[in-house]
């Protein structure tokens, strides 16, 4: 298969599909990988380096597109829908449930797109988000004390405090990957942590794991409004797998904290779950202020560190494009189920329910494609 890795578009989007190990792992069994030019860059990959593992470089994005399968980081930006072609197979993070255009577009031209955050093994685990919460979770920790800063809008603390000075209030609604690591890096750091979550089983584990250094809550609306009222810093957290982000913390809730807290909202990449996020920032302009608090929504943290997670992200996609590339996409979602949870538009079809169910569009059981697609092919 021809398999083509564009330069990500989407601002200060550093990071790249492809890294030079994956690419030599892909053409080793026969398939051929174009690459764009300076596509790799700034994650540290050089043009040569890609040459070296056998893969071709292409001028332009509209020669990586023109493949049979394009794997990049992120959702296709509006400058990009003009490359979808019919079935074309796209692999990457999509987050379609807030983004009405970008399903629209899929499902006009008919591509396989798969998405990596909602492939999801038996056990319920996402491995291709997992990476990328790990280091969005860490990163928010290292975000949310910068912005605490006086000269970045914050109040003015230090978020381990200093003996004789109380150490920061962090605040965590959501304990699964990016939650545990954001309480990794907050209790490291000194601060006073409480982390909210709606799975009491969840909650035994950090309880265990934390071994008493971390505040674990039952999450409601109760709870939540008291703890986020405490917080000096605030991370949102939570996810329903391919579903719109539920809105947690109501604006209320936000004008209570007091001035100069900060908000993290790593969730703001499947719409946000604080009600005073009402937009997505960027990595040049990362923050706005409401009711005295600062805002940071940042959809593509792990961007900001792109060696760190470029490679952290390659080492799991790079086997599904292998079983992808090899098999096609039904037979490998026959084989591999995990794989069938990603594919949210194939045949001009949206095939996840929390997608369809977004949009308010039709709903089609990815299952019954397959079984039709497995009854002609035997
Ligand atoms: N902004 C960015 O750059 C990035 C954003 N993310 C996003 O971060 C979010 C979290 O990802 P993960 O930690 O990997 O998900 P996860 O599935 O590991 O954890 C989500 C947790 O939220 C909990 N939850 C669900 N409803 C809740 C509620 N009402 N109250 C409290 N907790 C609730 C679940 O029980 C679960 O423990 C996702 O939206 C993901 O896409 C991930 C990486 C980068
Ligand atoms: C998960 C995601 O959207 C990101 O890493 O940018």
């Amino acid at each position: 298969m021809i398999i083509g890795v564009p330069k990500e578009v989407k601002n200060n989007e550093n990071r790249v599909g492809m890294t030079p190990a994956g690419a030599s792992t892909l053409i080793s069994v026969g398939h051929e990988i174009w690459i764009e030019q300076d596509a790799g860059i700034g994650s540290g990959f050089q043009n040569e380096e890609y040459l070296a593992a056998g893969a071709k470089i292409v001028s332009s994005a509209k020669e990586a597109w023109s493949t049979e399968m394009v794997i990049k980081v992120k959702e296709p930006m509006p400058e990009e829908y003009q490359y979808f072609s019919e079935g074309l197979i796209l692999f990457t993070y999509l987050h379609l449930a807030p983004e009405y255009e970008l399903t629209r577009a899929l499902v006009e031209k008919k591509v396989i797109a798969i998405a990596y955050e909602t492939i999801q093994l038996e056990n319920g685990a996402l491995p291709l988000l997992t990476p990328m919460s790990e280091v969005a979770g860490r990163m928010a920790i290292q975000v949310g004390a910068q912005f605490l800063e006086k000269p970045k809008g914050g109040k003015g603390i230090l978020l381990g405090g200093v003996p004789g000075v109380s150490p920061a209030e962090v605040v965590i609604v959501g304990g699964g990957v990016v939650g545990t690591n954001a309480a990794k890096m907050a209790i490291g750091l000194g601060a006073r942590v409480t982390l909210l979550d709606i799975n009491a089983a969840r909650l035994r584990e950090l309880d265990d794991q934390f071994q008493g250094r971390l505040n674990t809550i039952m999450s409601n609306p109760y709870t939540i409004a008291e703890a986020v009222k405490r917080a000096d810093l605030l991370v949102g957290a939570v996810l329903i797998p391919g579903a719109r982000a539920p809105r947690l913390v109501t604006e209320e809730m936000i004008a209570n904290m007091q001035p100069g807290s900060v908000v993290v909202d790593v969730a703001i990449d499947q719409g946000g779950s604080i009600e005073t996020i009402d937009r997505i920032t960027t990595h040049s302009k990362p923050t706005y202020e409401k009711h005295g608090v600062v805002h940071y929504a940042v959809a593509n943290m792990p961007g900001a560190v792109p060696r760190t997670s470029t490679i952290a992200l390659t080492n799991v996609t790079v086997p599904y494009a292998l079983k992808i590339a090899s098999l096609g996409v039904k037979k490998s979602s026959i084989i591999h189920q995990e794989l069938a949870k990603g594919i949210n538009v194939i045949d001009g079809k949206v095939t996840f329910k929390a997608v369809a169910e977004a949009h308010g569009v039709p709903y089609s059981d990815i299952q019954q494609i397959l079984n039709d697609y497995h009854k002609v092919s035997v």
